[in-house]
């Protein structure tokens, strides 16, 4: 029997989603292909904010491989456009010139990005941020350049403005309304949003009409509606999406806003039908997944003519992805007359609730700054519950497992991947699941915003009940295993897994060599574990690692040489100048942690550099330790009761070049004026009367936080013990790439004075953290001693394996 031809337009997230829904019915009935005017695979585009926020890579938002689409005889053409639809000879055109006949088409033509029509919007470094092109061009830009605006205060151009900060950028965000995301906020939270982004280091400029874009071809400023003008090296625009509707229209299919459609998704043509962002359904264009998904579902019941009650649209809820901010919002947030309101307002712990209600019924909800209830009143609102309702389920135990207890099965948990009650618990009983974690790995659930990851905890509490251990609530290491850091380590020590590779393969990883966040990891704990037998995979390493060197916006180096405890000499210096004159550096820079840096090296001078200076590697790029602080101390300081150059020096020398999960930095200082900064590094040392005060997990980054007191000792040589046997409990039980500001807390403070103080264990750690650091190497001497490696990593174009 010949199968149905069907034909999707549109290889994006609502397309793609509908083809797997009509496979899940019947996976042999149809002929498919699938055009995508985008030269990829189907892709995550709402991870695009988290690859821009550099929280991810592009290779690793793929939701379908190439692979799926020969699994399941699809066939795929990338790169192509279709240019028109011929409905009466059901048959499609290509700009490649392709014909391809259908019986059923689905348009799934996405949304097109508003560019404002202001005089100059066509100029070079003015971009929309929509697909993986925009996203690559902005993390070019901010290579080159340092001042970016981002035109509309919604929700893309917040977390493209976060992105372009992350990416080093000075960014102004510019906003026609005065309250920020005003679709979603009302002027209480979206005023507490402005100040918590400023607080991040984004600008706002409010209540601004942009009238043109300045400069020659490329932009250099914009000016605005009341005359005033700011500069600028990119402009964003992300001031709202239109339904991508040209083709349809040119075709003869009803256009409104959007493609026209009934409830089964079906247009004005018969056998043309149209889901996602390009389609118009009962007035409503939707411009978030989980609508697009249910009417993906609602449209695949249909065409395989099985009986459903087809889409009836959908109450939206929004969630910002700008780590460091919680801002949900669900349906009318708009107070009027006859609606009245349930609010909370607390301005110290900066957390505001808002439930709005309509003749007794949920209609809508703002929360900032708590966001933990905000799938709970999704689903109240969602099916218009009693308030009372509400007041009861508030009451609930804080678990919410009564309401995920009365939802139905059908009812969405995870909206962004269509992750229903019944998918999630069927896979929790079916396959014995846990953990969050393994829900994600087997159902897709919470793998995209994250924002329903309390429901899905809920319903594992519910539906596993007395079996359910909170305590064993783990992150997978990334997407590619559902295993987590300690199960990934204890199969490593247990089995003696000694290669990424392997423990990739024994460990069943879902993907063919990792991603870019279990590469490095592995190869952190492996080296941890074998520090003698496992040979370092510097293609796992981090750019800045694989280098050593920190690559810079325009693609040069920074060049750090050691300098123990801050403490030079003459000579050092005047290596240092000649090294500077000779290689053209243009710019020296004292860093904050006591040691120059040389910035603006090329990559191929980067080898002969360090044989000129004939100085060890600072590691200033490296997950180690980086520097040892200290202040002058009793040597010249009257008030100095200590030798804290002494000492610094000698714990610099003690212990540079070990591996750690993130940077580690230490201090000196002789007394409590401290002024080494003792009180905000890893590891902090003050010099006290009759001895030494260790301060352990403080950072003086982003997430400022105080070390705190650990212990108090007599001697220099406690000091060393001591730290040795910190260093290696934290290079043991940390999580790679966490700080020891985070693990500290995670782990207690208690807990890591009850392990360090049993003698011992400090010897044993100690033991281990020596023979660890008796095979490091000088990586600046093993590079200048190496022709491959020279030629290899200097002298040729890199190939990124990992960021
Ligand atoms: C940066 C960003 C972050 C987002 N974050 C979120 C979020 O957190 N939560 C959320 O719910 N939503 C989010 N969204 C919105 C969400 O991504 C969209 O709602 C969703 O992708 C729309 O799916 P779609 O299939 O309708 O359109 P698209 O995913 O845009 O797919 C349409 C595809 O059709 C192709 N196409 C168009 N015309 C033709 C043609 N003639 N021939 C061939 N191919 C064609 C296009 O190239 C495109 O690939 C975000 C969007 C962006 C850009
Ligand atoms: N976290 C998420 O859910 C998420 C993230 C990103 C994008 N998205 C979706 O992607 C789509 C696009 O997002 P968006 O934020 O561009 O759309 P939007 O329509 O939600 O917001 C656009 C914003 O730009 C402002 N604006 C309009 N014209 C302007 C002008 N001339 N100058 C300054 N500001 C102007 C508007 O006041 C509005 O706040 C939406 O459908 C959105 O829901 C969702
Ligand atoms: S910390 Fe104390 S000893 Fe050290 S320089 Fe400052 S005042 Fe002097
Ligand atoms: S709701 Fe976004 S990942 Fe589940």
């Amino acid at each position: 029997m010949t199968k149905e031809k069907i034909v999707l337009i549109g290889n994006g997230m609502a397309g793609v989603r509908s083809i797997e829904e009509l496979l899940k019915i019947d996976s042999d009935r149809f002929h498919i292909t699938i055009f995508g005017e985008e030269p990829y695979p189907n892709y995550n585009r709402i991870q695009l904010s988290k690859v821009l926020q550099g929280d991810t890579e592009i290779a690793d938002i793929t939701l379908n491989d190439w692979n799926w689409y020969a699994k399941n005889n699809i066939q795929i053409y990338s790169g192509e456009k279709v240019m028109q639809i011929d409905a009466e000879n059901k048959a499609v055109h290509t700009d490649k010139k392709r014909v391809v006949a259908y019986d059923k088409l689905i348009i799934a033509t996405g949304s097109v990005p508003f560019i404002i029509p202001v005089p100059g919007h066509e100029k070079e470094g003015v971009t929309a941020f929509r697909d993986i092109k925009d996203c690559e061009k902005m993390i070019n830009t901010s290579k080159e350049y340092k001042k970016a605006s981002v035109i509309g205060g919604g929700l893309l151009g917040l977390e493209a403005a976060r992105g372009l900060l992350n990416l080093g950028m000075d960014v102004n965000v510019i906003h026609l309304a005065d309250v920020l995301m005003e679709r979603q906020l009302d002027e209480t939270a979206g005023k507490m949003l402005q100040k918590e982004l400023e607080k991040q280091g984004m600008s706002f400029l409010m209540n601004k009409q942009t009238a043109e874009i300045l400069g020659e071809d490329r932009v250099e400023g914009i000016r605005f509606g009341d005359g005033e003008q700011i500069e600028t090296d990119l402009v964003v625009m992300a001031a709202g999406i239109r339904p991508n509707t040209s083709l349809a229209k040119e075709s003869g299919i009803a256009v409104n806003r959007g493609i026209l459609v009934n409830d089964y998704m079906e247009t004005n043509i018969p056998d043309v039908y149209a889901v996602g962002e390009c389609a118009e359904h009962r007035e409503v264009v939707y411009g978030l997944v989980a609508p697009l998904y249910e009417q993906g579902k609602a449209m695949a019941a249909h065409i395989c003519d099985e009986p459903a009650a087809g889409y009836e649209g959908s109450v939206l809820s929004t969630q910002l992805k700008v780590s460091g901010v919680d801002v949900f919002s669900v349906g009318e947030i708009v107070e009027e007359e006859e609606t009245k309101t349930i609010k909370m307002f607390d301005d110290w712990k900066g957390v505001y609730k808002k439930v709005l209600i309509r003749d007794g019924k949920m209609a809508g909800a703002v929360l900032f700054g708590d966001t933990s209830e905000g799938n709970k009143l999704l689903r109240l609102i969602n099916k218009k519950a009693d308030v009372e309702e509400y007041i009861g389920a508030a009451e609930e135990a804080a678990s919410g497992a009564g309401l995920v207890a009365s939802m139905d099965d059908s009812e969405l948990i995870c909206g962004c991947n269509g992750v229903s009650k019944g998918d999630i618990v069927c896979a929790i009983k079916e396959k014995d699941l846990t953990t969050v974690d393994e829900v994600k790995g087997c159902t897709s659930a919470s793998r995209s915003c994250g924002g329903c990851k309390p429901l899905v905890a809920d319903l594992l509490a519910h539906t596993l009940g007395d079996s359910f251990d909170a305590s064993i609530q783990k992150e997978a290491i990334c997407g590619c295993t559902t295993l987590s850091r300690d199960e990934v380590v204890e199969a490593i020590r247990e089995k003696g897994l000694s290669h990424t590779r392997e423990v990739m393969n024994v460990l069943g990883w879902s993907t063919e060599g990792g991603c870019s966040k279990c590469r490095p990891a592995l190869n952190y704990y492996l080296g941890m574990i074998k520090p003698k037998e496992y040979e370092d995979e510097k293609e796992s390493r981090f750019v800045n690692e694989r280098m050593h060197g920190n690559i810079q916006k325009d693609g040069t180096y920074s060049v750090v040489p050691r300098m123990y405890g801050g403490v030079t000499s003459a000579e050092d210096l005047r290596k240092i100048a000649d090294v500077a004159d000779k290689y053209k550096v243009p710019l020296i820079k004292v860093t904050g942690g006591q040691r120059i840096d040389l910035f603006g090296v090329k990559k191929e001078d980067l080898p002969g550099m360090w044989a000129d200076l004939d100085m060890p590697s600072g590691y200033a790029y490296g997950k180690t330790l980086r520097t040892v602080k200290t202040c002058v101390g009793e040597s010249f300081c009257r008030f100095g009761t200590q030798d804290s150059m002494g000492l610094g020096v000698r714990m610099e020398k003690k212990f540079e070049r070990i591996g750690t999960p993130h940077k580690f930095k230490m201090a000196v200082s002789a007394c409590p004026r401290n002024c080494a900064e003792s009180g905000i590094k890893d590891l902090g040392v003050v010099g006290v009367d009759g001895g030494w005060e260790l301060y352990v997990g403080g950072n003086g980054g982003t997430h400022l936080r105080a070390a705190d007191l650990f212990c108090k000792v007599k001697t220099d040589e406690e000091v060393m013990e001591m730290i040795g046997a910190f260093m290696q409990y934290y290079r043991e039980d940390a999580v790679y790439l966490e700080r020891t500001s985070v693990w500290v807390e995670r782990v207690g403070l208690d807990h890591i004075k009850e392990v360090l103080a049993d003698k011992a264990t400090r010897d044993a750690l100690n033991a281990r953290i020596d023979e660890a650091l008796s095979v490091t190497k000088e990586p600046w001497k093993e590079v200048i001693d190496s022709e491959k490696t020279r030629k290899e990593l200097y002298e040729t174009e890199l190939v990124s394996a990992t960021k």
